[in-house]
């Protein structure tokens, strides 16, 4: 057994015998820290991991809290039904809310999640309906399997049971297709939906995971304490969950339960302090909260847990199973067949004219190059060709299909891949699972199937493609480490391979020489003389221009946006005009 499991073995196993040992004040110290477990693991999704930052998360809680409050005292339901109640209204106000504000980047989404947390504390705190202020009481106690759970001990148990469950949701759907798109949703979207990803998809259902997990975390509290007011799912209450994760670790889950059981218990310890040696409560000790937090995180800036876990041994690495069944593949076109025209492409910034009238074709089976000096408008035309911009003028098609006006999403399902000139992986992510992600498209399960682990198949089948196309690359030694800690000419190679993975017609390279030493130059040269045999399209934007000349078959030349130069490397490169744009006459 290794390290990582013995210790969850010992955590379940204390967990397992916490209840019957400690005294009862303990044990509702644990529930309180299994309450704020299930609603921070939401958040260590939702912003560790995808990279929203939400404050409303609280406001969650207490739809969870009302929900079942209101349905089991006004309706007389049992806890059990009001519970997919909660998760319903907390699933469509979650809907709600991200399908409006998760497509605007920056700070809407915190802006509005303050804004949604305010106004349902001040709902809920004048509807009559709902007590106002005073809340409801009276919530009937939740009985499992004919027994009743009306003391801190027994509810342990059911508090514990669904931070489990979450965890494992959570978990199960992060070691999945979906998982790793939602890895690349922070910081890497434009990378994603190069890939096929629907990123905005993506943030709404983790958003919609958050909040079920705060639901539940809001149906449990109510019926422990059975009663609710607005006060524990206020704005400051939302703050402290987003502080639980950061305490505990933001991007881990365990970071959650570790972070819920730091601040619950710090708070206690606190409380106690304060009323007995100062004899007061309520102010001192959240200063001294306040201090201590800031310590912690100033000596374990990434939170409590990565310190911990950088100290063990690295986690097992994915298995690639021998038997997995291959992906699809999409019809290849013959040799010399025309795969990518422009025809008189414009794109103007303002009154800038960035790209000028280019034409060009590029054939099944070889390697053209667009060079030209800086701001000749090489960055701009690799940006209309794989759909992050839209063109001003012009043609351009895929297979002789139409590509203006798609999405980056929609050209890459035409069989357009591309790599990025600043290199675009997740570094903390493996090489093998930064190559999957390649290969995104080409699979269909969603979070429901990872979450129930239906996926298996498939994902075998994905981790067995990824791991094909680095031995294709040369790399298949390296699947297992890190991606950020390769060499930059090496994870360059790391890019080919993930878009290899999506099955393309026709690989787009955004300079991949830049920045490499010689012999690292080099073996990117071969390796893209080894994919034109295979019969590979590829289409390079490059600056250095000794690198294209050795490779390429032909050449289109810009300068200021306008083509000067086009045909094959030994006429381009004694062509006058392009010996004054490179050289300024000089020769
Ligand atoms: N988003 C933008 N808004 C306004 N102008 C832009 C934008 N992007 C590029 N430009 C301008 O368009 C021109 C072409 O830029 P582009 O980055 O495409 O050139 P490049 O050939 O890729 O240069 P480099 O080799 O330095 O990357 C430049 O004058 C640049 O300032």
């Amino acid at each position: 057994m290794t390290i990582r499991t013995t210790l969850l073995v010992v955590f379940l196993l204390a967990l397992a015998a916490a209840p019957f040992v400690l005294p009862e004040y303990y044990v509702t110290l644990l529930n309180y820290i299994g309450l704020g477990s299930l609603a921070t693991l939401g958040i260590v999704l939702l912003t560790g991991i995808g990279g929203l930052t939400s404050f409303g998360q609280a406001a969650f809680v207490g739809i969870g809290a009302y929900a079942t409050a209101y349905a089991t005292t006004a309706w007389g339901f049992s806890p059990w039904f009001a519970l997919p109640l909660g998760l319903f209204a907390a699933a469509a106000c979650a809907l709600a809310i991200g399908a409006v504000t998760l497509r605007l980047s920056g700070h809407y989404l915190p802006l509005s999640t303050i804004a949604w947390s305010l106004s349902l504390y001040y709902l809920v705190g004048n509807l009559p309906v709902l007590g106002a202020h005073d809340g409801i009481t009276g919530l009937p106690a939740v009985s499992l399997f004919g027994v009743v759970l009306d003391d801190a001990r027994s509810f342990s148990f059911l508090i514990w049971i669904f931070v489990l469950l979450g965890l494992l949701s959570v978990h199960n759907l992060l070691g999945s297709r979906a998982g790793r798109a939602i890895r690349c949703l922070r910081g890497r979207s434009t990378m994603a939906e190069a890939f096929g990803v629907d990123t905005t998809r993506l943030k709404v259902a983790i958003f919609v995971h958050a909040a079920l997990l705060a639901a539940a975390s809001g149906w449990l509290y109510a019926h422990l304490v059975r009663f609710v007011n607005p006060t524990p799912f206020g704005l400051n209450v939302g703050i402290e969950y987003l502080f639980m994760a950061v305490v505990g670790g933001v991007g881990q889950l365990a970071g959650a339960v570790v972070g819920a059981g730091v601040m619950v218990v710090l708070r206690d310890v606190l409380q106690d302090v304060a009323a007995r040696v100062l004899g007061v409560s309520g102010a001192i000790e959240i200063v001294a909260y306040g201090v201590l937090i800031i310590v912690l995180l100033q000596n374990a800036r990434a939170g409590i847990v990565p310190f911990v876990t950088r100290r063990l041994p690295a986690p097992e690495p994915l298995k690639v199973p021998d038997d997995a069944p291959s992906l699809p593949m999409r019809d290849r076109p013959a040799r010399g067949e025309t795969v990518l025209v422009a025809d008189k492409v414009v794109r103007r910034f303002g009154g800038l004219v960035a790209v000028n009238e280019v034409s060009f074709t590029l054939k099944a089976g070889e390697i053209l190059g667009v060079i030209g000096p800086n701001g000749a408008g090489k960055s701009t035309l690799f940006n209309l060709l794989s759909g992050v911009l839209p063109l001003t003028g012009g043609a351009i098609s895929v297979l002789g299909r139409a590509a203006n006006g798609l999405t980056s999403r929609a050209i890459a399902r035409l069989g357009l891949a591309r790599t990025f000139q600043h290199v675009q992986l997740r570094g903390d992510m493996s090489v093998l699972e930064n190559v999957a992600l390649g290969a995104h498209m080409r699979s269909r399960k969603g979070i429901l199937s990872a979450i129930l682990r239906l996926d298996r198949k498939e994902e075998g089948a994905l981790l067995a493609e990824a791991l094909r196309q680095l031995e294709r690359v040369g790399l298949a030694d390296s699947r297992n480490v890190p991606a950020g800690s390769l060499a930059l000419g090496q994870q360059r190679i790391v890019e080919i391979a993930r878009a290899l993975a999506s099955d393309p017609v026709v690989l787009l390279l955004d300079e991949p020489a830049a920045g490499l030493r010689y012999h690292e130059k080099q073996a990117l040269a071969a390796l893209l003389d080894s994919l034109r045999a295979e019969g590979m399209s590829i289409l390079i934007v490059e600056h250095d221009m000794d690198f294209v000349m050795n490779l390429v078959d032909r050449l289109v030349v810009m300068e200021f946006g306008r083509p000067i130069a086009s045909g094959v490397p030994g006429a381009v490169q004694n062509d006058p005009a392009v010996l004054e744009a490179y050289l300024g006459g000089a020769v």
